[in-house]
């Protein structure tokens, strides 16, 4: 049985433990799947590459507004995806034989599953035989996976997922999406941008039902222009379209009223599950809490001696820059295990790539009144502004939340153009403590660059006493 130092279980955030001042360790990388994972192959990045071209194709409509008539006169999806995927698939696969060429690295290109303690099992895939290993230690980075509702007769319906749907052939003429979370946002606008006729049916009163409700709100009204979103609306049944083809979903809303909706394609964005599951933890003294995410501890320990988790296996984020901070920090704490540090989980920002985006850090209005702070909330419109004049903007808004005695920033929501970039100054003053007065004064902001609108949020809170309007 070959023993390790070290082995990494999941080759997306995982991949990034191997560090050269492990070179004298003996390291297992093990991947079951596509080398890289999923924010390479299936998530963050292609879905982005989608988005800009989807932003582009949607650019005729706003554009006649300012008196400037484009005409959109074909969408070629098999450029677009091509391009995507020439990309990605080479970075994927050069990524991979860099990884295997390392002396000291050990790549196990099979899924695994634990047998004992520190004992890993190795299954049979491809020529490749089973086989048992052992280590020191251990990093479960085994990310997550999407979730499948148990909705009547989906078992018996041809649909996508996230992981699937991005390489099909050509758009589908119309697409029916159930969920209404961050990929049926994305994903909606790509479609729908590219000419699918794209309905959403989302069980809740808003999409993106995490957000700030004004946030949420605004989204689902302005998404609405461009695609057809049932909400409070469930799923009750699916099945095939009657010509064979396609699918027929009967819905129904909370006021009772049925609906069947027929489209030609499915998409099932329902949230993703930790893979902690597939790992059989059960012989390793690991433990996975009731959402079935592994439990570690400020340091990404996973409980049992040797053992760390990071990324969507373990998170409740599951997003790429909280798997990568965890990365850094899982990284260190194998380097130097006298002296760990923490990972720092109090500001982690989203944003989610649609039409409009949305970003958000920190604590929602919602939030902020349940847990009874004293607060002041500020909001702008980017048509408030000198760059929102120039974009015609009647629709989106920043909108600031501070407390109100000290001016301390406690969360930021944004909807609209650039949202994703104009948040960063309002995580950094969050994470560096920087109070919200001192953020808009205590700095030039560009004039007259979108990023007024952030200023002017910020301004619109109440001034602390005492503070100078300079
Ligand atoms: C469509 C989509 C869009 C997204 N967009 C964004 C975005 O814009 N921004 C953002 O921050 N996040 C985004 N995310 C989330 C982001 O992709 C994930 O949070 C991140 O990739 C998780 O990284 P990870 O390292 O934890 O897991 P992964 O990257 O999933 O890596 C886990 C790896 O482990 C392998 N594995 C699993 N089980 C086993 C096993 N038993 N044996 C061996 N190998 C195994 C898998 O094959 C996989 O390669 C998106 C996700 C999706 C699905
Ligand atoms: N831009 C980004 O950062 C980005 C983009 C895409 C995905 N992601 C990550 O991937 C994760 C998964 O995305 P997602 O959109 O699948 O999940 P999500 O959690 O964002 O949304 C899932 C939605 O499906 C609904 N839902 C759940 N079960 C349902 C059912 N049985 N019937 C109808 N609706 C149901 C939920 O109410 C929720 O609104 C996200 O949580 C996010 O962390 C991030």
């Amino acid at each position: 049985m070959r023993h390790f130092d070290l082995c990494v279980i999941g080759s997306g955030s995982g991949n990034s433990i191997v560090d050269p001042a492990m070179d004298d360790w003996s390291v297992a990388l093990v991947e079951g799947g596509t080398f890289g994972g999923t924010c390479l192959n299936v998530g963050c990045i292609p879905t982005k590459m989608y988005v800009y071209p989807a932003d582009l194709a949607s650019s005729p409509a706003q554009a006649k507004a300012l008196g400037v008539d484009l005409d959109l006169v074909d969408v070629r999806w098999p450029d677009i995806r091509d391009r995507i995927f020439g990309r990605i698939d080479h970075i994927s696969e050069a990524g991979r034989e860099w990884r295997a060429s390392a002396s000291n690295v050990t790549l196990f290109e099979q899924q695994a599953h634990f047998v004992g303690d520190h004992e890993l099992r190795l299954e049979a895939r491809d020529g490749r035989p089973a086989q048992t290993i052992t280590a020191d230690r251990f990093v479960l980075a085994a990310g997550s996976r999407p979730v499948i509702p148990p909705i009547e007769g989906l078992d018996t319906v041809a649909y996508e997922t996230s992981s699937t749907i991005m390489r099909i052939p050509a758009p589908p003429r119309s697409l029916a999406v159930i969920g209404g979370g961050y990929i049926g946002a994305e994903l909606a606008h790509v479609f729908a941008s590219f000419g699918t006729k794209v309905t959403i049916v989302a069980r809740t009163p808003t999409m993106l039902p995490r957000s700030d409700r004004q946030v949420a709100e605004r989204f689902t009204e302005l998404l609405g222009r461009k695609v057809e979103i049932l909400t409070t609306t469930t799923v009750e049944r699916v099945r095939t379209g009657s010509s064979g083809s396609g699918v027929v979903l009967s819905t129904r809303s909370a006021t009772g009223a049925e609906l069947e909706i027929e489209a030609d394609m499915l998409l099932v964005a329902t949230g993703r599950v930790s893979n902690a599951d597939t790992l059989a933890l059960a012989s390793t003294g690991v433990e996975v809490d009731a959402d079935g995410r592994v439990v570690v501890d400020e340091h990404q320990q996973a409980g049992a001696p040797g053992f760390f988790a990071l990324g969507d296996i373990s998170s409740e984020y599951q997003l790429k820059h909280v798997a990568n901070h965890e990365a850094r920090v899982v990284r260190h704490n194998l380097l130097h295990p006298d002296a760990m540090v923490a990972a720092d989980h109090r500001y982690v920002p989203h944003a989610v790539f649609s039409d409009p985006q949305v970003a958000a850090v920190g604590l929602t209005e919602e939030a902020a009144r349940e847990q009874g702070l004293d607060y002041a909330v500020g909001i702008r419109d980017y048509g408030g502004t000198a760059y929102g004049w120039a974009m015609g903007d009647e629709d989106h808004f920043v909108k600031v939340i501070a407390e109100r005695t000290t001016g301390r920033l406690l969360g930021a929501h944004l909807v609209g153009p650039q949202a994703s970039s104009l948040v960063q100054p309002l995580i950094q003053a969050m994470s560096f403590g920087i109070r919200a007065h001192d953020v808009a004064r205590g700095q030039y902001w560009i004039h007259p660059a979108m990023s007024e609108v952030v200023e002017n949020a910020l301004l619109a809170l109440p001034a602390p006493e005492g503070s100078l309007d300079v």
